[in-house]
């Protein structure tokens, strides 16, 4: 499971952001291990999304600090996140005109080490990417996500929309990437029993706080618990 060795893959302490001058997070604070996955769950508008958005940089002004490899990252949003942080927030983000191989060449990967990582897509490369599956778009995008080699991945609900079966087998590749690469995984994922099989710990996100940190090995069990304090209503979990 977890491979932390030495320093974490990332460190986000204090972390309040959000949109102009309304703060949506607020003082967030969490550690993943290198290899490491870690599920940030939440009901809708819960604030999992512009944690994954202020961790990579792109809402402007924020207090707290966000530490990669140990080194506090600092200059424009996107010298971060096209270095040493892969995020992937809008779902299935390929180009439907390009084949699978000239989307891979687009994103700048190397095509033989992602289709190692993500062998499905072997037989795919010829064909334009508009003809593949979900499933298979979206494991695309992830490979053009991880094919930089990113010491963090940020990854928004990659089981959106699609068959558990087809999920599952996305999440089993994102836990190989993950070990691959000794990269740190945050995840947003609604389903809790996905999340107890991918994820080496969840963070339980409410109203912009992190209500509660739970190993996998207790997600399941404290199913109830966490759907009535935290997925439920608003005012229940005061
Ligand atoms: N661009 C924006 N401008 C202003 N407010 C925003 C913007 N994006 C999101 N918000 C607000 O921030 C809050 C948190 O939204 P966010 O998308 O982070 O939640 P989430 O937990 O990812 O929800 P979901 O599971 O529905 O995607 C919500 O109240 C939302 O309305």
């Amino acid at each position: 499971m977890a491979q932390e060795t030495g320093t974490a893959a990332l460190e986000v302490r204090g972390l309040t952001a959000g949109y102009g001058a309304l703060a949506v997070i607020h003082d967030v604070t969490f550690t993943v291990g290198k290899g490491e996955i870690v599920g940030l769950l939440g009901r809708n508008g819960a604030g999992k999304t512009t944690t994954l958005m202020a961790i990579a940089g792109f809402l402007g002004k924020y207090t707290g600090e966000v530490l990669v490899e140990g080194a506090p990252l600092t200059g424009p949003s996107y010298r971060r996140s096209r270095g040493k942080i892969g995020i992937m927030v809008e779902g299935r983000s390929v180009f439907g005109t390009l084949t699978v191989r000239q989307n891979l060449q687009m994103a700048g990967v190397d095509v033989d080490e992602s289709v190692e990582l993500f062998p499905e897509l072997r037989p795919k490369l010829p064909l334009r990417a508009g003809v593949l599956s979900g499933g298979e778009q979206q494991m695309l995008a992830l490979a053009r996500t991880v094919g930089r080699r990113p010491s963090v991945l940020l990854i928004d609900e990659l089981s959106f929309g699609l068959a558990p079966a087809v999920s599952e087998r996305i999440l089993e590749r994102l836990r190989a990437v993950a070990t691959a690469l000794s990269a740190g995984v945050v995840l947003v994922e609604q389903h809790i029993h996905f999340a107890a099989s991918f994820v080496d710990r969840a963070l339980i996100m409410n109203e912009g706080l992190v209500r509660a940190e739970i190993p996998a090995s207790e997600l399941v069990a404290r199913e109830s618990e966490i759907e009535r304090l935290y997925l439920g209503g608003v005012d229940e979990a005061a």
